[in-house]
Order: structure tokens, then C-alpha cells, then sequence
């Protein structure tokens, strides 16, 4: 059972506060989702929870450790992952040595191991992608791959280094509709089936209300709505933001 808890996050960029005194706390077994308009502090957030940038002031602690300080890799290596808008396989490679990579990563952070790449961890490489459905194109290319298989193989390569708690943002952004519910369904799968927390940050309304277990919504850096799919849908506050008028 882990716990991220994340007290009155601020982080302005010259007179524009971003994130505004942000705080809720995400649990194991939670597929939160975290939504807002554009510009709302969605990634701002994001970046503040893995290190990548650093609160003006506030605090983000995984199972009581303190993490504001410390760099993305330390984050990393203490179990909470992130996937990427972006994806960020390396093309040349196939799907099953894109895992084994981090597997490996992961390896030599534990245990100090350097030893070349090509035949290590292919099995466990491969359970992971027969989770997320891509055993079958486990020798091919990530070059060639349709996006909607790249995101799931970016999401065994998140999985692969086994983390407490997963930040994805915007997971299903380029998916054609039914493949972003799909992504969303196997994502449920995994946090009910490893137990992980996952916060998402998602603009498709549809994926947030099939899937999320809890909604945070953000506007203009702050929290307005915390709940479950059926409260924010009802809140006034949260149709106000959404239709435009005064929140
Ligand atoms: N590096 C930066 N420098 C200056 N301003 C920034 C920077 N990053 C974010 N901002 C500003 O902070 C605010 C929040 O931006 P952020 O990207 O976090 O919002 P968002 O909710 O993720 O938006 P979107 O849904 O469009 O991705 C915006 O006003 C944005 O212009």
C-alpha cells in the first residue's frame, strides 16, 4: 500500500501562478484522474510531482519521504513513474529490447549489474508486454509500430520499473476514441490488478468518466472539485469552467 501525499503546492513562472496551492493525496488502487481547461497547471503539476521542476513552496511525500528536492531519477528509482505526452521509445529498437531496457535500468539501480542488453530479461520483458497486449509484436521495430501499440508499449516500459505510483499525461492524446477507451480499460486493469495509484491528467471526458475511481479538477491553479465521476459531473462549478462562464 503506498501513499503520495501533496500539500499546498505552489509554482509561479514570472507574475503567472501556475499551480496555486494544490493538495490531495493519491492512493493505491486509485486511477485519479486530474482535469481542467488549457493552461490550468495540469502539466505544471505533473512536472512539480516528479522533479522536474520545483515547487516555490509546498511539499510531495511517497510513503512519508520527502521528494520536493530531489532529481527525476531519485524520484524514479523511490516508485513513481511516468509516461510521457510524447512517446518516448527508441525507434530502431524492437518493442521487447525498448522493456528490456528499463528492466535493465532497473537491474543495475538494485543490484549493479552491466552486462550487454540483447539477452537479458527478454521473459519477464515479454510477460510485461502480454500484459498490455503486444507480446505478438515483440520483435518488431518501434519505428513501424501504430501509435495506439506505442503507448502500450510505453506503458510496459513504465510498468517495467515497478512503480509505486504512475503519473501519465494525457495517455490516450492522438488515440482514435475506442482505442482511448481500451487504453483506459487495461489501465484499470493494472491498477486494480498490481494495486498501483495512478494519476492521469485526460481532455476526453468520456475516458475520465468511464474510468477514473476519482476526479481532481484544477482551474487556473486551483483545485476547485475533488470527487467521484458522478459528483463533478453534477458540480455547477465544474460545468461552469467547462461552458467558459465564471467559475
Ligand atoms: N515554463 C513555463 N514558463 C512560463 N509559463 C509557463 C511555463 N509552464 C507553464 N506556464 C504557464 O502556466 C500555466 C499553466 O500551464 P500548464 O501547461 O501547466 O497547463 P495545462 O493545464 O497542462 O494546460 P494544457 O491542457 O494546455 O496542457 C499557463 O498559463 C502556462 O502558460
Amino acid at each position: 500500500m503506498s501513499e503520495l501525499v501533496v500539500r499546498d503546492l505552489h509554482r509561479s513562472f514570472g507574475g503567472v501562478q501556475a499551480v496555486g496551492g494544490v493538495s490531495f493525496t493519491l492512493r493505491s488502487g486509485d486511477l485519479l484522474a486530474l482535469i481542467g481547461p488549457n493552461g490550468a497547471g495540469k502539466s505544471t503539476c505533473f512536472n512539480l510531482l516528479n522533479g522536474q521542476l520545483r515547487p516555490d513552496s509546498g511539499s510531495v511525500r511517497l510513503d512519508g519521504t520527502e521528494l520536493v528536492g530531489l532529481p527525476p531519477r531519485r524520484i524514479w528509482a523511490l516508485g513513481v513513474g511516468r509516461t510521457f505526452q510524447i512517446t518516448a521509445t527508441f525507434a530502431s529498437m524492437t518493442v521487447v529490447e525498448n522493456v528490456q531496457m528499463v528492466l535493465l535500468s532497473r537491474a543495475r539501480r538494485l543490484f549493479g549489474l552491466w552486462r550487454p542488453a540483447a539477452a537479458q530479461f527478454r521473459e519477464p520483458a515479454l510477460t510485461l508486454l502480454g500484459q498490455v497486449g503486444m507480446a505478438a509484436q515483440a520483435d518488431r521495430p518501434c519505428g513501424v509500430l501504430a501509435y495506439g501499440d506505442l503507448k502500450r508499449v510505453e506503458l510496459a516500459m513504465a510498468l517495467a520499473s515497478e512503480p509505486a505510483v504512475l503519473l501519465m499525461d494525457e495517455p490516450t492524446a492522438g488515440m482514435a476514441p475506442a482505442e482511448r477507451l481500451t487504453l483506459m480499460a487495461l489501465t484499470a486493469g493494472l491498477v486494480r490488478e498490481r494495486n498501483l495509484a495512478v494519476l492521469f491528467t485526460e481532455h476526453d471526458m468520456d475516458v475520465v468518466f468511464g474510468h477514473a475511481t476519482r476526479v481532481l479538477v484544477l482551474d487556473r491553479g486551483r483545485l476547485i472539485a475533488e470527487g467521484s465521476p458522478d459528483e463533478i459531473r453534477a458540480d455547477p462549478r465544474v460545468q461552469s469552467v467547462y461552458l467558459g462562464g465564471e467559475a
